[in-house]
């Protein structure tokens, strides 16, 4: 049945163009630029209002993380929805899967619509507000499959995103809004970690979805 008012079901534009192509692969042949593309304003209000509502009753947790032997609640809260076999091992708790919401859903096949952007399982982080953060990591982990691009989506709060070289430490920082699509592209988790800072000024709540390709069974075999 058609979803009006909502927006994922109206036929949009398919991207990428060969403009955005031409982008991306400058990127690449870069070596010294991280290997991103930023789309502003991709999803519109309908769109983001309807994920707004929905992650209202996601069953987000706040695991408790081990370091040097004392436990502390992670400074957010996460939820992770995956097909089948396609639990996550992610920053030393292991995840299992729940499955997808109607408008999560939608959403990664939007991402698969406009950029072949393939993916299994979403990591939805909440930050209640400026003093929730995530710190310096890369998305290395074993499961997810070599070659796939982590996609990433922000509503409600704008917030500084960091990402920094792991060698040289050259560092960029991205002003992420509400309706926004940060696609890492692949070599991105190799050579750069990104986090999310702390900002004590931002009283509202963010949502960010981030979209990954993990290989099924992983944790079976
Ligand atoms: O909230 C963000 O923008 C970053 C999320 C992130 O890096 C992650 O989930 O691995
Ligand atoms: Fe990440």
């Amino acid at each position: 049945m058609k979803q009006a008012g909502f927006g994922f079901d109206e036929q949009e534009p398919l991207l990428p163009t060969a403009a955005d192509n031409q982008t991306v692969k400058a990127l690449y042949d870069d070596k010294s630029a991280a290997p991103y593309t930023l789309i502003r304003g991709y999803l519109n209000q309908a769109q983001q209002q309807a994920l707004l509502i929905e992650a209202k009753s996601y069953p987000m947790t706040r695991p408790e993380l081990t370091v040097y032997g004392k436990s502390h609640p992670i400074p957010r809260s996460q939820v992770w929805f995956a097909d089948k076999g396609c639990d996550y091992f992610y920053s030393g708790l292991f995840i299992e899967a729940l499955p997808w919401p109607r408008y999560a859903e939608k959403l990664r096949l939007k991402l698969i619509r406009d950029y072949s952007l393939m993916s299994n399982g979403v990591l939805v982080n909440c930050y209640r507000d400026g003093t929730e953060s995530m710190g310096w990591h890369s998305d290395d982990e074993k499961e997810i499959e070599s070659g796939s691009d982590i996609a990433s989506v922000t509503l409600g709060a704008s917030r500084d995103f960091f990402i920094r070289n792991k060698l040289t430490k050259e560092k960029t920082v991205l002003t992420l809004n509400s309706g926004d699509l940060l696609i890492m592209h692949w070599p991105m988790q190799q050579h750069w970690e990104h986090a999310l800072p702390k900002r004590m000024r931002v009283k509202q709540t963010r949502i960010n979805y981030t979209f990954r390709k993990l290989i099924v069974d992983f944790h079976q075999a």
